[in-house]
This record gives structure tokens, sequence and C-alpha cells, in this order.
């Protein structure tokens, strides 16, 4: 997939903008502050819906201003295609394909990205929730219908945490809870589902985050996958990466590199549900199930949160991004996602650079943000846009 123009109306600080884009590396330079993440969250929301920065659309409309409009001209299998959203401060948001209205929901069909940025170090550094959510998003791209296993699956652990919750404060206790049983069905048939499609889906990206790994950094290095599962005795209580809990590699309680199938983590899960309920009781809260679980990453044999460098976390989940798109890109019939790289390159050394342009030159088009010009690989280059202040001020530069 290629997007060939990009047209912003009262987005972020663009009061009125139009870039034209080329397939290949298209560079976005400016000093700090000026609008280049700005300029690619742009596309990121057609592709998502959302924003990789804030959760709410009222901070991508300018200031002062009542509605912002993202404009795309693409090549989308074989058509060309004019997608449009305007995003309202009062009211509904609404979407065009080729000036005609269409669901707002209907526009990630048409477009798209792999976005890396500064925020996914917390892929690495930070909590389960974000390597959840990671995993959860490339699904819903891959198998778009597995959003629906995940909403369910959400709303039954809310009704079944706020069963538990009030059976607590009124001291109903083990056996005297039918409701309860009716949720551990559902709760089991919806969980077991989704711990097999991540499950399938980790088995998928193990190879490529390995590849993307030394693709970026180097042959002598070692990235690798394992999923925590709760269900198999993974510490429920543990909220962190267990892995550094025990202070070894990945080899904490509950960690199954072999994918487990829906039947399996459906026994599995059951067992556990039976052997904690005396605790779910007493904490008022569901102590097992996906949404405990976490994946681990391991780099040359040690865990990679807690001990990887800052520039090695940042290779690591760097090379998650570039495992998905690899992913996507297999799958698709419309070409490859657009891969954003914003801000990647000042963090990385003058080798992991080079090999970086090196591992997405054959993406059919790349979006690149740099603050220092020099800092990004000449092959990158090529075409050059420079902002200033919310305005596109200039193409190609000289080095
Ligand atoms: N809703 C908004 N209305 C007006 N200005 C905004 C809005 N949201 C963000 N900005 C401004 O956009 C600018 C940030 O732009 P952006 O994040 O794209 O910078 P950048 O060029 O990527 O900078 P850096 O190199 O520091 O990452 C800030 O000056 C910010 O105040």
């Amino acid at each position: 997939m290629i997007v060939s123009a990009l047209s912003l109306t009262d987005f972020r600080n663009y009061a009125s903008a139009e870039v034209e884009l080329v397939a290949g590396p298209n560079l976005f330079v400016g000093s700090n502050g000026q609008g280049k993440t700005n300029l690619v969250e742009s596309l990121g929301y057609l592709s998502t819906l959302g924003s990789h920065r804030v959760s709410t659309e009222q901070a991508m409309i300018r200031q002062g201003a009542d509605a912002a409009v993202i404009r795309a001209r693409l090549r989308h299998d074989g058509r060309e295609l004019l997608l449009e959203v305007q995003l309202n401060r009062a009211g509904a948001n609404r979407a065009m394909l080729n000036r005609n209205e269409i669901k707002v929901r209907e526009l990630p069909r048409y477009v798209s990205t792999v976005l890396f940025a500064p925020e996914d170090l917390a892929l690495v550094r930070g909590e389960p929730a974000g390597r959840r959510r990671f995993l959860d998003e490339l699904l819903v791209l891959r198998t778009p219908r597995i959003s629906g296993v995940i909403a369910d699956y959400e709303r039954v652990l809310r009704q079944r945490n706020s069963l538990l919750k009030s059976a607590r404060a009124s001291g109903v206790r083990e056996g005297q809870l039918g409701t309860l049983e009716v949720w551990d069905e559902r709760l089991v048939a919806l969980g077991s589902e989704l711990i097999e499609a991540r499950g399938r889906l980790v088995d998928e990206l193990r190879p490529e985050v390995s590849a993307a790994y030394i693709a970026v950094a180097g042959d002598d290095h070692r990235a690798a996958l394992a999923s925590r599962l709760s269900i198999l005795g993974g510490d429920p209580d543990a909220d962190g990466d267990s892995s550094v809990a025990t202070g070894g590699a990945l080899s904490p309680a509950g960690v199954d590199g072999a994918g487990i199938d829906a039947t399996e983590a459906a026994v599995r899960f059951r067992e556990s549900l039976d052997r904690l309920r005396r605790s779910e009781l007493d904490r008022g809260v569901t102590l097992v199930g996906p949404h405990r679980d976490d994946l681990l990453l391991e780099l040359n044999g040690m865990p990679a949160r807690g001990y990887a460098s800052h520039g090695e976390s940042w290779s690591f989940a760097l090379a998650l991004k570039l495992a998905s798109a690899a992913v996507l890109r297999r799958e698709s019939t419309a070409g490859d996602p657009v891969l954003i790289l914003d801000d990647v390159f000042a963090e990385l050394d003058e080798s992991r650079r080079t090999r970086l342009a090196e591992a997405v030159a054959d993406f059919e088009q790349v979006l690149i943000t740099a603050a220092v010009f020099g800092d990004v690989p000449e092959r990158l280059a090529h075409h050059t846009v420079r902002i200033e202040a919310g305005r596109i001020v200039g193409g190609e530069e000289d080095r």
C-alpha cells in the first residue's frame, strides 16, 4: 500500500498543509516540536482510529478549532482511493471514501500502517498490559473477528469481577454462588480462544523477532519470546516480569514456549479457577486468565526487562514492530503496511542505523521522522521534506 498525498486541516499544530509522498523512503526533518510526529500520527489514526500518544481525539484537533480533517490519497489493492476523516470537537466523527460517506470504523480496512515511536520502549520496559495490547492489536489487524472475542471476554471479566466483589462484601462463601459458574463457563470459553490465538501469533512472531533483532543489531544476538500463561501456574499475583523475579532466563512457572490449543487451555483454565476460587472470593477479583498473561522477552539468555541496555531495549521494541510488519505483509493481498519510524535514528549507534536502513529498504513505503538530518542514513534520505511550525516548507536537501 502506498500513500501518495496527505493533507491536514486543523490537525494538531497544522492549520492547513499538504504533502506529496513517494514510494520507498520519505524523510521528515525539522527541529523539536515542529510537527513531524503530528504528521505521521495522522496517518496512524486512519489505520487504527487511535493515536500512539493520546487516548482522546480532542488533543488531535488544533487548539481553537472545532474540527480536524485528515485526507489521504492512496493506492490500495491496485485502486486509487481518497480517504477522509473529520474529527469533531462536538458530535460524531465522519468518514468518506472517494467523497462518499462511510462508517468511521471502516477506515482501517483501507489503510495499514505499522508505527514505531519512542513510546514503544514501554513494550520492553513497561508493564505486561502493554505487551498484551501489542499482541491483541496485531491479532485484530490479522483477524478482525477476534476483536469480538476480546470485547466479550473483557465484558464477562468485568461482570464476573463485580459478582466476586459483591460476594465478598456480603460474605457469601464458596458453594453458594451458582451464578458464578455461569460466568466461569463464558470466561473459560472466550479466554481459551484468546489464549490459543495469542499463542499462535507468538509462534509466528518468534522467528520474525529473532531475525529482525539480528538485522538491526548483528548476528551475535539472540532475541527470544515466550508466553507466560497464568492458567499454567504463572504466579497470578506477579504483575511484573516473573522471569526477572526468579532471576533467571525464561523459566518461571507458567511459561510454555509451545503453543497451547483452546481445548487444553479450557481444561487448565477451569482447573485454575477451581484452585483459586477461595482466593478470588477473598480478594473480589478474577486472578487467572489471559488478562493476567504476559509476553516474556529475552535477550542473549537474559530477560530484556531489567537487564537490557537502553539501546538494546530500543532495538528489541523495534524488532517487535518490524516483526509485526513482516507478519502483516506476508498475509496481505493489498501490499505492505506503510512502515512509520518516528524519532528512531537518534537513539541508535552508527552500525544499527545502517543496519536498520538496510532492513527496511524493501518495504513499499517507509515514513521516517528525525530532528537531525545527519542521523538518518543516506539511502533513506532521497525524498526529504522539511517541517517548520506546522508548515511543510521544503523538499530535497543537500547532505
Ligand atoms: N491540538 C493541538 N493544537 C495545536 N498545537 C498542538 C496540538 N497538539 C500538539 N500541538 C503542538 O505540536 C507540537 C508538537 O509537534 P510534534 O510532536 O509533531 O513535534 P516533532 O516535530 O515530532 O518534535 P520532536 O522532534 O521534539 O519529537 C508542539 O509544539 C505542540 O504544542
